[in-house]
């Protein structure tokens, strides 16, 4: 339903790199219509050029949702483009990590109606999950309609207020890398112990692949589900008998870090 307002009144995407190319194919996939979308891009990839949306047209004057999708550091060049369109009906979407509402209230006027969210790249693939938090010119329709445009790629959750974003983009915006760094190590481990780095590689992928759909299928706790690979006094034990010790600590200063980083970016 929130999607047809945006297939009649139209969508402006700025930015349209790796997170707005997941969104995008997102959106044209739950049946909005590649003409109701206007995209403003300096580097548009040739699957972009291919599509059927207005690119870089200009704007509509009075699109349903405007969604931000450049990085932070680019954000004050960018919004120029679409300040037209601020303190009145459309819908500002942000999915930058670090900008604050309080910005984009000051650049597009403060009756602006934003919400502000953070997504992840698995995305790309409809996994993703998005988290979301507006400012008080956004209405139950107004989210409803972001939570609509964010669902297309995954799961979405809303959050208390835009005092845990910075948090949201530090466990599951930035934890895809983490997931991914851990495949690299697991597989360097695994050639360590005298296997072929292809073979390792295969077998670190399909293990973070499985155990991840595992956790995502399955009922039982994530603590249940490392309990049930361990054997009581076997190899896994062994294994979590260093990890352990360590891993909480390691992550949540990683965490800690991306969250100051994300705090940094939004003065
Ligand atoms: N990547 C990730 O895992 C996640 C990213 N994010 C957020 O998503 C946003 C986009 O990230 P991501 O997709 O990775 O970045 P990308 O660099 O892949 O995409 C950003 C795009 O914006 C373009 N761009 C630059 N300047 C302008 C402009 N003035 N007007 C319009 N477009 C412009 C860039 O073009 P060019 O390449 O020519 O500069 C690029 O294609 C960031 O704010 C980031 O914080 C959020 C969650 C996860
Ligand atoms: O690294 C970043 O800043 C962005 C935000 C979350 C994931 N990538």
């Amino acid at each position: 339903m929130a999607l047809e307002r945006v297939a009649r009144d139209g969508l402006v995407l700025l930015g349209c790199g790796k997170m707005g190319t997941a969104l995008l194919t997102g959106w044209l996939g739950a049946g909005v219509p590649a003409r109701s979308v206007w995209v403003i891009e300096p580097n548009p990839s040739d699957w972009l050029k291919a599509s059927s949306v207005h690119l870089n047209e200009g704007v509509p004057p009075a699109p349903a949702v405007a969604l931000l999708a450049v990085k932070p550091q680019m954000m004050g060049a960018a919004l120029p483009a679409l300040q037209a369109l601020g303190n009145g009906a459309t819908l500002f979407v942000s999915i930058a990590a670090g900008t604050t509402i309080a910005a984009f209230e000051a650049a597009l006027g403060d009756r602006t109606p934003i919400v502000r969210t953070m997504p992840n790249t698995p995305a790309m693939v409809n996994r993703g999950i998005t988290a979301l938090c507006r400012n008080g010119h956004v209405g139950d329709e107004g989210m409803a309609l972001a939570v609509a445009l964010m669902a297309a790629v995954g799961e979405t959750v809303i959050l208390d207020g835009e005092h845990q974003i910075d948090a949201v983009t530090a466990v599951s915006g930035s934890g895809p890398a983490y997931v991914f760094h851990l495949i690299e190590a697991l597989a360097a481990a695994g050639e360590a112990e005298g296997l072929s780095p292809e073979v390792a590689m295969q077998l670190a992928r399909a293990t973070v692949c499985g155990a991840g759909e595992l956790a995502h299928r399955s009922a039982e706790s994530a603590a249940q589900l490392r309990v049930n690979v361990t054997s009581p006094g076997g190899t896994t034990a062994a294994a979590l008998a260093v990890l352990m010790p360590e891993l909480p600590g390691l992550m949540a200063r990683a965490v800690k870090a991306a969250a100051d980083r994300g705090r940094e970016l939004g003065k």
